[in-house]
């Protein structure tokens, strides 16, 4: 079996974005616990990105409960999406011309999957079920929504706006944040999707490079983002750094060198690389600045954690969240010889997985396994997981007692007391 990987932490060298086969590693996540989402949220300013063009966005409910109208109702004066951040929260850097930002970003960020039906059709129905999955089960509150995980570049743009609204709908006072990913190729679908992020009062955008006319320097791909963010400048602005599927190999400590004067609403780095130079030089260099250092190789969580990586993004924190909690409490209060079994535990579920080809497809059928609900098949150009991937990880989950999610017993495990 290839050893490809849709993940950066894949050792591998990555070529199409399609291979199936991804290579675990793990996240950073220091503070876990984010504070719940204010209730009642941000009047949300009428959908007219989707909709601008004709698609179709069809009215419904935004965060705070008002009506979000799709498409061609440009009648409502946007309100300032959010008031007040409390101690986190940061970015008194923002200018005043901006809606104050939230709380930091921090904690556990589950990598949303995007379920969908065995006619590959977007599964909108059980988005619910899996927002209560992910906090009452797995102690997650953040999501990440349209990204690689969630086969964000594979969907139409009407169909992510349509799933961000559903995240922010069901998400609302449940979530504390849920971040949209609106990178695309092209800017224009790449400012629809921000403003539309904004308009349904998503808590923050995240954009990739665009990775097929590529941005060759630092100067131009941060041209780029600007111009992508400024489409929603009041929302927090995260660069989404993997170079190994976009194939953009400009050093995010560059990138991030004076990034705020060029983009006011940056609030930080999503990280899915292994190079911890890189990381750690974004973290070295900006001490003095309140970004959100989100590490994104979940098999390598802890080393990143060391580096000062304040959260997480990954895949496997929708069903090993309890889990990769248990090692971030171990970090904070220091006992890191815990945290390092912790670790290595999660290492040897990502590891087996990864020997059998791992990848957006997997992570679907091990979703479904563990959490009972059903994910479907993924959305060519991936390939529905294999039974035989699923039967063994099912046993190795199993064997690791990660299946019931209960705690980790002494004797109970793999080696992994
Ligand atoms: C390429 C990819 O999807 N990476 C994910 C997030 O960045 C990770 O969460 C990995 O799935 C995880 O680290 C397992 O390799
Ligand atoms: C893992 C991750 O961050 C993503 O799916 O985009």
């Amino acid at each position: 079996m290839s050893a490809r990987s849709e993940n950066p932490g894949a050792s591998s060298e990555l070529t199409a974005a399609g291979e199936p086969e991804l290579r675990a590693c793990a996240q950073p996540d220091p503070a876990l616990a984010g504070t719940p989402r204010a209730e009642g949220t941000p009047p949300v300013r009428p959908a007219l990105g989707c909709g601008r063009r004709g698609r179709n966005c069809s009215s419904r409910a935004g965060r705070g409960g008002h009506v979000v109208r799709g498409c061609r109702d440009k009648e409502r004066a946007w309100e300032p999406e959010r008031s007040g951040t409390g101690g986190l929260a940061a970015a008194g850097h923002l200018s005043n011309s901006m809606a104050s930002p939230k709380k930091k970003l921090q904690g556990l960020v589950a990598a949303t999957i995007t379920p969908m039906t065995e006619h590959g059709e977007i599964n909108f129905s059980v988005i619910g079920r899996y927002v209560d999955y992910l906090v009452e089960e797995q102690g997650v509150k953040n999501v990440f929504v349209n990204g690689t995980t969630g086969e964000g570049l594979s969907l139409s743009i009407s169909e992510r706006c349509r799933v961000a609204e559903e995240w922010v709908t069901k998400g609302r006072n449940k979530l504390d944040q849920i971040v949209i990913h609106v990178g695309a190729l092209s800017l224009k679908e790449s400012q629809e999707l921000a403003q539309h992020a904004a308009e349904i009062g998503a808590d923050g955008i995240a954009v990739i490079a665009p990775f097929f006319l590529k941005p060759w320097n630092k100067d131009v791909l941060i041209n780029f983002l600007k111009e992508v963010a400024a489409a929603a400048p009041a929302l927090p602005f995260y660069y989404y750094h993997i170079p190994a599927l976009t194939g953009v190999k400009i050093r995010a400590e560059e990138l991030l060198d004076g990034i705020q004067d060029k983009i006011p609403s940056f609030q930080g780095l999503k990280f899915s690389d292994t190079d911890l130079l890189d990381f750690g030089q974004c973290v070295d260099q900006n001490r003095q600045r309140q970004f959100a250092f989100l590490f994104g190789v979940d098999e390598q969580l802890l080393s990143a954690l060391v580096m000062g990586a304040t959260g997480a993004v990954g895949s496997t924190y929708n069903y090993l969240g309890k889990k990769t909690k248990q090692m971030l409490e171990a970090f904070e209060r220091k006992d890191f010889s815990s945290a390092l079994n912790h670790q290595f535990c999660i290492q040897r579920f990502i590891n087996f997985v990864v020997k059998l080809g791992f990848g957006v497809s997997q992570t679907k059928a091990i979703m479904t396994l563990v959490s009972g609900i059903p994910m479907g098949p993924p959305r060519l150009p991936l390939q529905k997981a294999s039974r035989e991937f699923t039967d063994n990880a099912e046993a190795k989950l199993k064997s690791l007692d990660f299946l019931s999610c209960t705690d980790l017993k002494d004797g109970n495990m793999e080696a992994c007391s």
